[in-house]
């Protein structure tokens, strides 16, 4: 770890980034690379260099590790953000701590910022056993990456190629200060278990081990990229949205078309779409399981849960919804011809001057369907609004989202794609167009 160039190498990717962010805990690890950073900082031009140090208020002396970041920050002029979070009570405290650190991580990146974690290879050893001891599938194999998308931003581990008695050495070459926690310590905590314990044994038996795992994590990181690449074609050819405005605003896969895939080549292709969509993964049984129950041959309209989502088998695509289901849209007033972000995370009315609904005087609304609506098309006889949805092929999962206009509690436009013929501007009438963009919040 004399290698300061080998840091300024890994850094490569995020050199034109509006800011760097690094995570600082205050430990060995996270420490090495600030200093290494500002080390580097006095040669090379870097982006503007800021730390965040996340406060889980778990430790006692949690206060004196924020006052050792404020120190070593101020030291190399570095700015310092500090968040304090609560952690909800029960459960895995690791996992809590480290969900909680992540999604500030992810709150506090802007647009095209990068954020540096010191994880490095023993970290990565680390994952790649626990991982295999507790069952895991490709993905999970190829162990953490090197960088991947964050929020706004992306993450780098720019020290992942150094073990930890590498960064150990050159920290006291350096002289630098850092803290201990004690978790690190402690063998309740299952990490430290296998750090203490698990690993040195294996060393000792299997010297090879870590570099074999870690070459394995390189040929499964390739695997990776293949199955990526082949997922990424399948969808391509099958996941071409809907002709229809409404529709093509949810994911959605053809299911005859995904019917024609192999059983392996349909997962691998669910995995992917889940995963672009910023789901969290099924493991293999959960995915087999949906795919029989989304691919049965009835017409019952299933819907699969998953974890922050919801799969919808309905005229003949997966549809991928929201975990509640698409929400049912609440009342509104409604000054009329103007723009508005409607309630209940139901998208946008955009209005626009000049289109064929009439601008008149009365009490505007937004409402949504309670049962039993009529309307009557230019040119044609009275329908229900039923009818109207199902001719024009809007599924039942939508409806209840439609935006219907009402003036004077008439129902004069369905969303403003269908308007009542009584509501058309006759000429001379100023008029104006509406258009619904459902995205969901
Ligand atoms: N409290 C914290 N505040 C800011 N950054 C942190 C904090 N804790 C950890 N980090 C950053 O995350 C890196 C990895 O920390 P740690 O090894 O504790 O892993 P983790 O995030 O739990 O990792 P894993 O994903 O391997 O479980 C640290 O080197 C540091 O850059």
């Amino acid at each position: 770890m004399s290698d300061l160039q080998g840091v300024l190498e890994q850094l490569a990717p995020c050199m034109d980034a509006p800011a760097l962010w690094l995570g600082l805990s205050g430990g060995l690890d996270s420490m090495v690379l600030l200093h290494a950073v500002t080390e580097l900082r006095r040669h090379s031009p870097l982006p503007p260099l800021k730390a965040i140090h996340v406060h889980h208020g778990i430790h006692p002396d949690a206060d004196r590790w924020v006052e050792h970041c404020q120190r070593e920050c101020a030291a190399r002029q570095v700015d310092l953000v500090v968040h304090r979070v609560t952690l909800p009570s029960g459960g895995n405290v690791e996992e809590l701590a480290r969900d909680a650190r992540y999604a500030v991580f992810e709150q506090q990146l802007g647009a095209g910022d990068w954020l540096l974690l010191a994880h490095h290879a023993d970290d990565q050893l680390e994952t790649l056993l626990f991982r295999l001891m507790r069952g895991t599938g490709v993905r999970g194999l190829a162990g953490m990456p090197r960088s991947r998308a964050l929020g706004q931003g992306r993450l780098l581990r720019p020290l992942l190629d150094w073990t930890r008695a590498q960064l150990a050495d050159w920290a006291r070459a350096q002289e630098l200060a850092w803290i201990e926690d004690p978790a690190n310590a402690d063998p309740r905590y299952a990490r430290t278990a296998l750090r203490h314990q698990l690993l040195p044994y294996l060393r000792q038996h299997w010297p090879a081990l870590p570099d074999n795992l870690l070459r394995l994590a390189g040929h499964a990181g390739e695997a990776n990229q293949l199955l990526d690449e082949r997922a990424a074609e399948d969808l391509q050819a099958l996941g071409q949205p809907p002709a229809d405005p409404w529709l093509a605003c949810w994911p959605s896969l053809d299911m005859q078309a995904l019917g024609g895939l192999s059983p392996a080549r349909q997962k691998n292709l669910l995995r992917y779409w889940l995963h672009q969509q910023g789901l969290r993964l099924p493991d293999q049984r959960h995915l087999h399981t949906l795919l029989e129950q989304l691919a049965a041959a009835d017409d019952s309209q299933p819907r699969v849960r998953i974890h922050q989502g919801l799969v919808h088998r309905s005229s003949g695509r997966l549809w991928l919804l929201p975990e509640q289901g698409v929400p049912a849209g609440q009342n509104q007033p409604w000054e009329a011809g103007s723009s508005v972000k409607l309630t209940a995370g139901n998208g946008w009315l955009r209005c626009s001057a000049g289109g064929p609904l009439a601008l008149r005087a009365g009490q505007w609304r937004i409402g949504y369907r309670q049962g039993g609506e009529e309307i009557r098309l230019p040119g044609r006889p009275t329908q229900s609004l039923k009818n109207l949805f199902q001719s024009a092929g809007i599924p039942a999962w939508l409806r209840p989202a439609v935006p219907l206009l009402y003036c004077d509690e008439r129902l004069v436009s369905v969303a403003g794609r269908w308007h009542a013929e009584s509501a058309l501007a006759d000429a001379g009438e100023t008029g104006f167009g509406v258009i619904w963009e459902p995205i969901p919040d």
